[in-house]
């Protein structure tokens, strides 16, 4: 059989998943790459490799024996320096082996974006100690958010609003970092009105953007997302240059979520993804081409399409709560029954664990709001059985 391209996707989850389905709708050959396996995207790609994508040699040794012509990371925690490594050689490492460096860990992009680039962004330092954690506080001001600078869905993040309780900040920071580095940005809090992701692609043919999406954030992971996102004219301008700045220079083609907290008409460039983002998913719904779509279209190097909002809508995460291998869903047919244009996405994770996203409702609506009211609802329905 002859495929369009072979694509190695490092990283299984949801988002990998939609990808490796609008990827295949192209022609090409997926092979889905997890720590974990009968992870979501396996489930749809050609072939799986289970290994943990920290481990430099494991790495490498897949990428030689697949000899993809997409290396497409899914997750932060990725040993990137084989990403440098097989770039150099000539592999092409989505968006660039440099982007999926410096987003790996917070640090690397956020000096970028606020030293190099001078873009707004909240107070910041980093911390290695305890000791060092007390002085970032000092220099950022209380209340601040200390995060791991390796996670992501809000792992090991907290919101600290007194000095005293800095010290648990950083044991929990440190407990659930991934990788090795015992490092953690202590950030000031921004007090923000709205915050959004504004989808924005590169393509061969320049960088175009989705209309920006809104979201609502419990213990530093997305409940529930909704677009278009009311803002001013002025505020979104300032949020497009802030994020072409930001993509041009990291370089390469595909889509990046660039988050960005907002302040009457102040726009904070907070952080982003060089991928779909997990807010994104509304756009399975909303738009004629999803983010999916449009990173697979930019990265397979073919014409990235104009996108239309095929009306408000809205996402609304279906979470566990426990730790389980054995699990039913119930409620489909109730939540598929929701009023107006719903739909369900379940990912097929194999176990739960407490707040683990194990789906989403999507839905369209009248305005943002009719649309949030839906999502949620449909996504209230989907009940998670437990077998003991
Ligand atoms: N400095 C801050 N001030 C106020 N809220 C913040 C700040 N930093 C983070 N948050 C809140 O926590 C959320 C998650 O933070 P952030 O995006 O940095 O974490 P993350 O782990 O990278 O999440 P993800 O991987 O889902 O993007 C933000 O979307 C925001 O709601
Ligand atoms: N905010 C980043 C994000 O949403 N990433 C998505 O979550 C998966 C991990 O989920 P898991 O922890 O349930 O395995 C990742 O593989 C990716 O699809
Ligand atoms: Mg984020």
């Amino acid at each position: 059989m002859t495929f369009t391209a072979t694509i190695l996707l490092l990283g299984s989850g949801e988002l990998g998943r939609e990808f490796a389905i609008s990827a295949k709708r192209l022609g090409a050959y997926v092979v889905a790459c997890d720590s974990y396996g009968h992870a979501p995207a396996m489930q749809v790609a050609d072939e799986a490799e289970v290994f943990p994508m920290l481990d430099g040699d494991a790495l490498r040794s897949v990428i030689e024996r697949r000899r993809p012509d997409y290396v497409v990371p899914e997750v932060e925690a990725i040993r990137t320096e084989v990403l440098a490594e097989v770039e150099a050689r000539g592999v092409t490492v989505v968006p660039s082996a440099r982007a999926t460096m410096l987003t790996m860990n917070r640090d690397g992009i956020r000096d970028i974006a606020a030293r190099e680039l001078g873009l707004t962004t909240s107070r910041y330092a980093y911390a290695e100690s305890l000791d060092e954690v007390h002085a970032a506080a000092e220099h950022v001001g209380v209340p601040c958010v200390v995060k791991p600078v390796m996670s992501s869905s809000g792992k090991g993040q907290s919101t600290v609003h007194d000095a005293g309780e800095l010290e648990r900040a950083w044991d929990y920071a440190v407990a659930n970092m991934r990788g090795d580095r015992r490092r953690v940005i202590v950030e000031a809090f921004v007090a923000f009105d709205y915050e959004i992701t504004l989808l924005t692609v590169r393509g061969r043919d320049g960088v175009s953007f989705c209309p920006p999406i809104g979201h609502r954030q419990e213990r530093g992971d997305y409940r529930e997302s909704w677009q278009p996102a009311a803002m001013s004219d002025a505020a979104l301008a300032r949020a497009q240059d802030m994020a072409r700045a930001v993509i041009e220079n990291l370089s390469g083609y595909g889509l990046f979520g660039v988050e960005f907290f907002v302040r009457g008409d102040e726009v904070i460039f907070s952080e982003l993804s060089p991928r779909p983002h997990d807010t994104g998913m509304v756009t399975l719904l909303s738009q004629n081409w999803s983010e999916f779509d449009l990173h697979a279209r930019a990265v397979m190097g073919l014409p990235v399409p104009e996108v239309r909002l095929r009306g408000p809508a809205a996402s609304a995460v279906i979470l566990a709560d426990r730790d389980a291998e054995r699990f039913r869903f119930e409620g489909l047919t109730d939540a598929l029954a929701t009023p107006g244009e719903v739909d369900i996405r379940l990912f097929g994770k194999p176990t739960t664990r407490p707040y683990r996203r194990m789906g989403v409702a999507l839905a369209l609506g009248s305005d943002t709001d009719d649309a949030r009211a839906r999502a949620v609802e449909a996504a209230g329905r989907v009940r998670i059985a437990y077998d003991r």
